[in-house]
């Protein structure tokens, strides 16, 4: 019974009581106040929280030395993107304003009051250099031609008009614009996203296009997945992941620079899928047209894709201000991704709108969306009248 007191047994009550005592403060101090959560299931693609919000404007940055907190709380406050109705309206003025010798030209040459033979000749020059293509700018000249020596127009304005209308019949108003964003549902009744694959080479544009398609998509209430393809460079994924946190739509992408594309592609449509989303937008790495082993890397990135989910389009971006040299590269694209519609960029920064002619002509493709500005929501779907009216420098 004295055993129960001896100073063996005393010591080591002590020692279990301060033990007891010590694991509980630590305990407290580890949790603050928070209830026990259980771990989360880990995601089969992880997702990446961006860095903070960037030159992609929008937000300031997060001042250097801000917690993570504060960038999660940051991150938080979505943007609203702008609505999609009216906003070839809002941008057509950024043709105009290009200086487009169409434009400014073409009107000059047509507000004389009657037209010599160099007059006519000044037009087609006019239109060629607005990189139109040769065929097109002969056959418009004397379209025009004939139709005002027929009808005997006289009056500069029933020129103008004329030509108005030729235009815009040369841009094609009957070519099928809409984007495919239908899901697709299977033989056995699974219901898969519809998938869009931005192909093009290096600094079309593809990574802002697919950011602010992103964005059409929200304004348009969507539920969207972004896949980053592009793995040659971390910053691509990490660019596209910002544009996708903006508006609050996640990113799938890999964890190694270097990793293939297609395994990231497909990940991002069988996510999708899992998830129920109506679109997954798939960007990919610029490549040369002239690079075999990249150009077959595409091809296996739209084999893996429909292994999951068939293609819904396939958008090959377009700098619109390499004008006739884009051409050659659009057309080896055209061959091996089996491109379904042309996204024409930075028609804001060229005098050459006439591309968008030339590009349709010779790739048998339409436009079906231009980049007009740097801006989040500079993009819009294409407008045959708005863009001649655009060219012209007519409100
Ligand atoms: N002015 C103007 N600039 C644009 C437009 N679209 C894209 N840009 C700019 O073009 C540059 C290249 O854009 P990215 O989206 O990075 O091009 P990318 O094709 O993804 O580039 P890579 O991944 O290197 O092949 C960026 O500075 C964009 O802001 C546009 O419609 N107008």
């Amino acid at each position: 019974m004295n055993d129960l007191f001896s100073p063996a047994v005393i010591v080591a009550a002590v020692l279990v009581v301060v033990a007891i005592v010590a694991s509980i403060v630590l305990i407290s101090r580890k949790r603050p106040g928070k209830p026990f959560e259980p771990p989360s299931e880990p995601s089969e693609t992880p997702v990446h929280e961006p860095a903070g919000i960037d030159q992609f404007g929008g937000q300031a940055e997060a001042p250097a030395g801000s917690s993570a907190e504060d960038e999660s709380s940051a991150v938080a406050v979505l943007e609203r993107p702008e609505p999609v109705l009216g906003r070839f309206g809002r941008l057509k003025a950024r043709l105009a304003r290009s200086g487009s010798p169409l434009g400014v030209k073409l009107l000059a040459v047509l507000s004389r009051d009657s037209l010599s033979e160099d007059d006519w000749d000044e037009l087609e020059e006019t239109l060629l250099l607005a990189d139109i293509g040769a065929g097109p700018a002969i056959e418009l000249v004397e379209d025009l031609r004939n139709e005002v020596r027929v009808r005997a127009l006289a009056e500069p304005a029933q020129v103008r008009a004329l030509l108005r209308s030729k235009l815009v019949d040369l841009v094609d108003p009957t070519l099928e614009r809409t984007l495919n964003l239908s899901k697709h549902i299977t033989e056995d009744g699974a219901e898969k996203p519809a998938v869009v694959l931005v192909v093009g080479v290096n600094g079309a544009g593809k990574t802002t296009t697919v950011g602010k398609l992103t964005r059409v998509l929200v304004a348009e209430e969507k539920k969207v997945l972004l896949g980053a393809a592009d793995t040659f460079r971390a910053a691509a994924a990490d660019q596209l992941t910002t544009w996708g946190n903006r508006v609050g739509v996640e990113t799938v992408r890999s964890d190694r620079d270097g990793a293939d594309p297609a395994s990231v592609a497909f990940d991002a449509v069988k996510r999708g899928s899992a998830e129920g989303v109506d679109v997954v937008l798939v960007d990919t790495a610029g490549r040369l047209q002239n690079k075999t082993g990249l150009m077959d890397e595409l091809g296996k990135v739209s084999r893996v894709i429909e292994k999951e989910a068939p293609l819904s389009e396939v958008l090959l971006v377009l700098d619109a201000t390499t004008g006739q040299n884009g051409l050659a590269q659009a057309r080896v694209f055209t061959e091996v991704a089996g491109v379904t519609g042309i996204v024409l960029t930075k028609l804001d920064g060229t005098a050459k709108g006439g591309i968008v002619v030339a590009v349709q002509r010779e790739l048998g493709l339409p436009v079906k969306l231009v980049g007009l500005g740097e801006g989040s929501d500079d993009l819009a779907p294409f407008d045959p009248e708005q863009f001649v009216d655009g060219l012209l420098g007519e409100a």
